[in-house]
């Protein structure tokens, strides 16, 4: 898919605050000035990576991209759910990641279970593709190492 793999660091922001509340699945939304700053034909959806906080340990992503159609979001949304179960939130650090693939198309759901559900097989195929060598050797990338500020696309 072209634009991957996409490199991409900005702030985390609030949203709605309905990841970990409704679906028991958190995400770091990016602020406004990131979302605008993707490329405008990146297509929405379910996409897998690597992320990391600040200068912290790189971990498995999942990110959704898109206007969350089971809510009817008016603004569009760039949202990493973190494979790894941190002690804080961390609202106004510096998120760092490399989206890689491309799972689905977001979708509308009967019931918020299915929701979830579709969410959990999504972190489960993301882990899998993941341990693949080819995709291994990003979570190394000098991305992730270098100061903040410098965006590594195209490298
Ligand atoms: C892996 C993943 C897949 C998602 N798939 C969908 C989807 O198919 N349809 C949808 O409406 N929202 C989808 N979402 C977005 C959730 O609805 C969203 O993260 C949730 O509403 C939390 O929003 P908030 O950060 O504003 O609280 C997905 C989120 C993740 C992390
Ligand atoms: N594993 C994780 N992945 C993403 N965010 C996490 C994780 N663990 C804790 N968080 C925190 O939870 C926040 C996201 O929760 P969420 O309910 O989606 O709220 P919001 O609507 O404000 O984005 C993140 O901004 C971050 O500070
Ligand atoms: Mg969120």
């Amino acid at each position: 898919m072209r634009h991957l793999p996409y490199f991409c660091r900005g702030e985390v922001v609030k949203g709605f605050g309905r990841g970990s509340k409704e679906l028991g699945i958190p995400t770091a939304n990016f602020s406004e000035q990131v979302v605008e700053s993707f490329p405008s034909d990146i297509s929405t959806g379910i996409y897998y990576g690597w992320a990391c906080v600040g200068n912290g340990d790189v971990h498995k992503m999942v990110l959704s991209i898109g206007w969350n159609p089971f809510y009817k979001n008016i603004k569009k949304s760039v949202e990493t759910h973190i494979i790894h179960t941190f002690k804080e939130d961390f609202y106004g650090e510096i998120l760092s990641i490399v989206i890689i693939g491309y799972i689905r198309p977001e979708k509308n759901f009967d019931s918020l279970e299915a929701l979830i559900s579709a969410i959990q097989e999504d972190i489960e195929e993301a882990k899998r593709q993941l341990d693949l060598p080819e995709h291994l050797k990003l979570k190394e990338d000098n991305f992730f190492h270098l100061p903040e500020g410098k965006i590594a696309n195209n490298h």
